[in-house]
């Protein structure tokens, strides 16, 4: 399954607000379009809107080489100008998932080097170089390298599900939050992937997933894919999750994350960090699954993550009615973060890092992506 196709001039994103009951494809043919998109989630999930806004990029390009430049100013300065404000649009659709930022750069680093371009400082000699650039070079270059994103994220997914696998009980049950499968990124998904592939390789799992109220990725979207590969899932409510620790049905934690910290402390969807709490209490494996385009060694520690606030109508209404008094106000964090003392390990696709993991998490900088040749065809 894939939560996004590029047709070569426009991106279709799976509308998530629309599941589980409609499957609705929306048409983007701009960058803005897709900032809105990420910033209404249609499409969301920290690897997935890294994706998409990769692509946003490669439509920004092709509307700058063809765009007539009303104002008459040279092309190159407008090009250049025009590519730098569409990149700003999508990195601020969302504050939290550093894959945003991180594919973003990635793309423009590629145009600015064909650009011959300093950081927009010298945008004298970028617009002389821009004018060299064939108009339609640059939309080949942004979508060449946003294709590669994706490819590697498809190839990071299989990676981390394969070194997640033996961590999850041959037998048992295993708990996971919001949702981080194939409608989160571009491959078999980062927990969810280690669900599949321990799930392909023989381990008895029965998951409980957290419904993960206000936007219920768990319940709309992880019960919904995972059910259609055949999954064994139990939906619970986001307070049950002590409920099913103390009954002992939950052998082991593992969630997505948005943003990991050089210490290891991890922003993921509100919640997560209570079910830290909870298994920590309960003497339950906590395990965080995340590519390594989602650690940020700039953040010395979560303090430093930034939170993103969404709408309190997210909290005060479900499917557009109200389920609470208008004159409340509410409070709506989208994610917070668990300290990285409350994470028995990190699974990455550069490996399974444990504690200390200033140091381990460093280490694994150096260790080469997973290639997209490694990528088998998903086992569901
Ligand atoms: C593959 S991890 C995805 C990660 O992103 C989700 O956030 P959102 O649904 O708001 O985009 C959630 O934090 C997941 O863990």
């Amino acid at each position: 399954m894939r939560a996004y196709r590029w047709d070569g001039s426009s991106l279709w994103l799976l509308d998530q607000r629309r599941l589980p009951a409609e499957e609705v494809w929306v048409r983007c043919v701009s960058a803005g379009e897709v900032a809105s998109a990420i910033r209404a989630m249609i499409v969301r999930g920290a690897p997935l809107i890294g994706v998409a806004a990769a692509y946003g990029v490669a439509l920004a390009a092709k509307e700058a080489a063809g765009g007539p430049f009303p104002d008459g100013a040279p092309a190159g300065d407008r090009l250049v100008s025009s590519l730098e404000q569409a990149a700003g649009t999508l990195k601020a659709a969302r504050p939290t998932a550093v894959n945003l930022a991180w594919a973003v750069e990635r793309v423009m680093r590629r145009l600015r080097e064909a650009l011959s371009q300093e950081p927009a400082g010298s945008r004298g000699a970028a617009a002389t170089a821009a004018t060299a650039v064939a108009p339609d070079a640059l939309a080949r270059i942004a979508e060449e390298e946003a294709r590669a994103i994706a490819s590697e994220d498809e190839a990071s997914c299989w990676a981390i599900g394969e070194a997640g696998a033996p961590l999850m009980p041959e037998h048992g049950g295993v708990l996971t939050h919001c949702n981080t499968g194939a409608l989160a990124t571009a491959g078999i998904g980062t927990a969810a992937g280690i669900l599949r592939r321990a799930v392909a390789r023989g381990h008895s799992l029965r998951i409980y997933a957290t419904e993960t109220r206000p936007y219920l990725q768990g319940a709309r979207l992880t019960a919904w894919e995972l059910i259609r590969d055949g999954l064994d899932v139990t939906l619970i409510t986001d307070n049950m999750a002590g409920y099913v620790m103390q009954q002992g049905f939950v052998q082991a934690v593992v969630v997505g994350a948005d943003r990991i910290a050089a210490n290891g402390d991890t922003a993921n969807k509100v919640g997560t960090y209570a079910l830290a709490v909870l298994a920590a209490a309960h003497g339950i494996p906590f395990y965080v699954a995340a590519p390594y385009s989602t650690v940020d060694l700039s953040v010395s520690s979560g303090a430093a993550i930034p939170i993103e606030e969404r709408s309190p109508e997210e909290v005060t209404h479900l499917a557009g009615m109200p389920i609470a008094p208008p004159q409340v106000s509410a409070l709506h964090p989208a994610f917070d973060v668990t300290p990285a003392r409350l994470i028995t390990a990190i699974v990455t696709d550069r490996g399974v890092l444990r504690p200390p993991y200033e140091s381990s998490l460093a280490r694994a900088a150096a260790v080469p992506p997973a290639r997209p040749s490694e990528r088998r065809v998903p086992s569901s």
